[in-house]
C-alpha cells in the first residue's frame, strides 16, 4: 500500500504523492500566510482514503509542519466508530493539535443525543486532544442544527473546543456564537464566499478550500475587518465572491479546487480519486484567466510546469 517514492506512472495517478507535502507546507506559510491546517477533510478527500493512507497523510503533515505551522487538526470522522477511534488515537500519538469529526452519513444519527454519543466515543479515544465538530449537512445529510448540538455539549464531551461550520445557515451559526459566549469555543466558518458575514456574527477563524490559493487575499480581508475597515473588507469579500461565483457556474468542487491549487502553487496535486473526476482543461484555463483578470494571479506567480501537471 505504501508506494512512496517508487515513481511509477500509475502511482502518481492513483496513489498519494506524500513527497510534496513538505513543499506545500512551505508554500502555504510563505506565499499564502496560512499556518493552520485541517487535514483529511473534504478537500483532502479524507473519506476516499484508506485508514492506512489517512494515518500516513496525517503523520506527514504533522512531521513536515513541525516548527512551521501553528496548528494541525486532523479530521478523523468515519462511518465506522472503531476506525474513527483508531484515527483519533493515532492523531494523539503523532502529536496533532486537535481532531475533528463529521456526522456518520450512511446509517445516520437522527437525534442530537445519538450524534453526541457517537462524537463522545470518538473524542474519548483521544482524551488529551481538543475536539471539533465538523458540521457539513449538505454533504453528510445530517441536518441536526449545530446550535442544538452545542447546547450542553461540554458536559458530554469535556474536550469539545469548537465547531467547523460548513453551511450557509447564518441563523444557526449566529446562535452557536450567541448561546456560547461564556465558553471559549472556536467558531470556524467554512463557506469562504460568506466569511465576512460570519465574522460579523462572531466567527473566530475559517477553514476552507479557497485559502489554499486565496489565503493571502483572505488574510487581507481579515486584517481589514480587524481594523474595523468594513468597506475595505467588503471589497475583498466581493472580489473573492466574483471568483467563486464564476467557477461555481462552470461546476466547482473538490476536483476543480485541486486543479486551481496546482495552477497557483505550481505543486502538483494530482488528479482526485474516483468517484471524483479530474477537472477539464477548459475549466482550468477559464479559472486561470479569471484569476488573472481579478489580479489574484500574476504571470510571475505561475510556476514552470504548473499547467503541465494539471493537464
Ligand atoms: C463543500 C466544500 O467543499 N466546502 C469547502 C468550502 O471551502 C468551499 O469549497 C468554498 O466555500 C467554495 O464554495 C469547505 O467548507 C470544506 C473544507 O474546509 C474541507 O476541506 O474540509
Amino acid at each position: 500500500e505504501n508506494h512512496r517514492n517508487k515513481g511509477k506512472q500509475t502511482d502518481s495517478e492513483r496513489e498519494i504523492n506524500f513527497s510534496v507535502i513538505g513543499q506545500y507546507v512551505d508554500y502555504l506559510v510563505k506565499e499564502q500566510g496560512v499556518k493552520n491546517i485541517f487535514v483529511n477533510g473534504t478537500t483532502g478527500e479524507g473519506l476516499s482514503l484508506s485508514i492506512s493512507e489517512r494515518r500516513q497523510v496525517a503523520e506527514e503533515w504533522v512531521t513536515k509542519g513541525k516548527d512551521k505551522l501553528d496548528q494541525v487538526v486532523i479530521h478523523v470522522g468515519a462511518l465506522s466508530l472503531k476506525e474513527s477511534q483508531e484515527l483519533a488515537q493515532h492523531a494523539a500519538e503523532i502529536g496533532a493539535d486537535g481532531i475533528a469529526v463529521i456526522a456518520p452519513f450512511f446509517l445516520k444519527p437522527w437525534t442530537k443525543d445519538i450524534l453526541i454519543n457517537f462524537l463522545k466515543e470518538v473524542a474519548a479515544a483521544a482524551p488529551a486532544l481538543p475536539f471539533y465538530y465538523y458540521h457539513i449537512p449538505a454533504l453528510t445529510g445530517v441536518k441536526i442544527r449545530a446550535e442544538e448540538l452545542l447546547d450542553g455539549i461540554q458536559d458530554k464531551i469535556p474536550t469539545f473546543r469548537g465547531l467547523k461550520f460548513s453551511d450557509t445557515d447564518l441563523l444557526d451559526f449566529g446562535q452557536c456564537v450567541d448561546q456560547n459566549r461564556q465558553q471559549q469555543f472556536a467558531f470556524l466558518f467554512g463557506v469562504d464566499e460568506q466569511l465576512l458575514s460570519a465574522l460579523v456574527m462572531g466567527a473566530t477563524g475559517a477553514v476552507g478550500s479557497t485559502y489554499n490559493y486565496l489565503g493571502k487575499k483572505t488574510n487581507q480581508m481579515l486584517e481589514a475587518f480587524e481594523r474595523k475597515d468594513l468597506s475595505l473588507a467588503l471589497n475583498y469579500q466581493f472580489c473573492i465572491q466574483r471568483f467563486i461565483n464564476f467557477v461555481v457556474k462552470l461546476g466547482f468542487g473538490v476536483s476543480q479546487t485541486k486543479a486551481i491549487m496546482t495552477l497557483v502553487s505550481g505543486i502538483p496535486m494530482g488528479p482526485p480519486r474516483l468517484p471524483l473526476q479530474k477537472a477539464s482543461r477548459e475549466f482550468t484555463d477559464s479559472a486561470e484567466a479569471k484569476l488573472k483578470s481579478l489580479d489574484f494571479l500574476s504571470f510571475a506567480d505561475l510556476k514552470d510546469g504548473s499547467l503541465e501537471a494539471s493537464s
